[in-house]
């Protein structure tokens, strides 16, 4: 099995974080860890993302750190420079695609198409984020095209909830799936990591 599929193997859900205050990011890793997931994505929406990349892989190395909206190719360099383990790209260009394989890490890239994915198939990518999972087509769009390319496998991500996670985990082309109700904006706004345990050990026991 690829780097990339097992990374869709740590936990069922692939936390999706954004992070607006530095100081936030130990605390919401090892608040994570703490309800069960073994895995994080730090997306590279604010600018303080790649500090907080680079805090957690030195504070918190038992999580599997992932960087997440890679959508240049110099961002997948200075992700993998702050001690990201895996990139994860909600599309994917050429560039992108060079610059994620030049790092060495793996990479988990975004496909909304069935033209997407077969490209990025040729490549030997078969572990995809299926991305937005819900605006896309969701669960029917995910059914219809394992009839046809049973071979991927993916992290739906984008408009996911808590409620509707269990109908995407019971595809068998669905590893895990990402979303970011487990780091609401008013939780860390409050300092509140205990809710994000909470949030976390509902999703670690959607397994
Ligand atoms: O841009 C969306 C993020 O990748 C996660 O989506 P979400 O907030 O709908 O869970
Ligand atoms: C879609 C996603 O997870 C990302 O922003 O990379």
């Amino acid at each position: 099995m690829s780097k990339g599929h097992e990374l869709l193997r740590l936990s069922p859900v692939m936390p999706v974080v954004v992070i607006d205050e530095v100081a936030d990011a130990v605390p919401v890793a090892r608040a994570l860890l703490a309800g069960g997931i073994r895995v994080i994505e730090l997306t590279l929406r604010t600018p303080v993302a790649l500090e907080a990349i680079e805090r957690v892989a030195s504070e918190v190395p038992e999580i599997v750190l992932g960087a997440g909206t890679v959508t240049t190719p110099e961002q997948a360099k200075q992700a993998a420079d702050a001690g990201a383990k895996f990139l994860v790209t909600p599309g994917c260009t050429e560039r992108v695609l060079e610059a994620a394989f030049a790092t060495g890490l793996p990479f988990l890239p975004g496909a909304g198409t069935v033209s997407e994915a077969m490209r990025l198939a040729e490549q030997g990518l078969t572990a995809l984020k299926f991305f937005p999972a819900e605006p896309s087509g969701g669960v029917a769009y995910l059914k219809a095209i394992a009839g046809p390319l049973p071979q991927l496998e993916f992290c739906p991500t984008g408009g996911i909830t808590a409620q509707s996670a269990a109908s995407y985990l019971a595809l068998s082309t669905v590893g895990c799936v990402g979303g970011s109700w487990l780091t609401p904006k008013d939780a860390l706004a409050a300092k509140d990591f205990d809710r994000i345990t909470a949030l976390a050990q509902e999703a670690a026991a959607l397994a």
